[in-house]
């Protein structure tokens, strides 16, 4: 599904990952931890071709995003799940669902948003899956946020990708509501072999849903395994990095569930 290796990307000076290896298999919910700036966001944009790795190796489903490749083929591989899900508020629920299937239309039909029936049956169904299926008349600007996010859910099905990348989708919802997403985001890729790569700042929540954790330190990649191997000193590692001593030379317990050359 997913196979980065040695993924260097800078802005400038601005040396963001220094050399990323990471694989994600199909079904898999990977939760990716890190402060502030560790550079979660910059690692999925690389995902989803919205910023272009420096050096290093990157395959999504099947795609090398260090070649030349269109969005269209891209956005049959990887869907994005964005923290502000942008949806089109005035649109229906299911509108904007189907806004998932224009990438998978020819340019005129898509131009004219002249969906297929079978695209309309399979936002109904997307639908269905995040539980809004009797939402899909509605105005999109007349349901909570946590509906909303789970659109963007739907939506994201909708293109039925390979991937779906998520970043920090449930910052701006409650606890209650935050789970709720989750869950219906690790049951609905779950039941379709997706995998998932989810950026969150809330390690509870990583503990619930990951089947993975990765952490991520000043561009590093400084923990990479279960949610049970998440204990003290890898949270150290995450949260109060200093990535030198992070190093072959001076192993940390759970150093063995980093792959092989992922520490530099
Ligand atoms: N388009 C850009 N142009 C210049 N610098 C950028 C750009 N995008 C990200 N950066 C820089 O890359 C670094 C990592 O940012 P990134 O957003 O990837 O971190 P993050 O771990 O996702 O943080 P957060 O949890 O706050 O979203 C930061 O120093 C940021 O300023």
């Amino acid at each position: 599904m997913i196979h980065a290796r040695q993924l260097r990307k800078s802005f400038g000076s601005n040396h963001v990952l220094h050399g990323i290896d990471l694989d994600v298999q199909p079904g898999e919910f990977v939760v990716m931890l890190g402060l502030s700036g560790a550079g979660k966001s910059t690692l999925l944009r690389c995902m989803n071709g919205l910023a272009q790795p420096d050096s290093g190796t990157l395959q999504v489903g099947g795609i090398d995003l260090m070649a030349r490749h269109s969005r269209r083929q891209l956005a049959r591989q990887a869907a994005m799940v964005f923290q502000h899900h942008n949806l089109v508020p005035r649109l229906s629920v299911l509108k904007n669902v189907l806004t998932g299937r224009l990438g998978a239309l020819s340019t005129l039909p898509s131009m004219l948003q002249l969906f297929r029936q079978s695209d309309i049956a399979l936002a109904h169904e997307c639908l269905e899956r995040v539980g809004l299926a009797h939402k899909a008349h509605e105005r999109t600007d007349s349901l909570s946020g946590g509906q909303m996010q789970r659109v963007g859910i739907a939506r994201a099905l909708a293109q039925q990708p390979q991937v779906i990348l998520a970043d920090e989708p449930v910052a701006s919802l409650d606890p209650k509501t935050a789970r709720s997403v989750l869950q219906y985001l690790r049951d609905a890729t779950r039941g379709l072999g997706i995998a998932v790569v989810c950026n969150l700042h809330q390690v509870d929540y990583a503990r619930e849903f990951g089947d993975r954790i990765v952490g991520l330190a000043q561009g590093r990649m400084v923990y990479d395994g279960s949610t049970h191997g998440l204990d003290e000193a890898a949270l150290q590692a995450i949260y109060h990095a200093q990535p030198q001593a992070v190093t072959p030379a001076a192993p940390h317990p759970w150093q063995h569930a980093i792959p092989a050359g992922g520490l530099l």
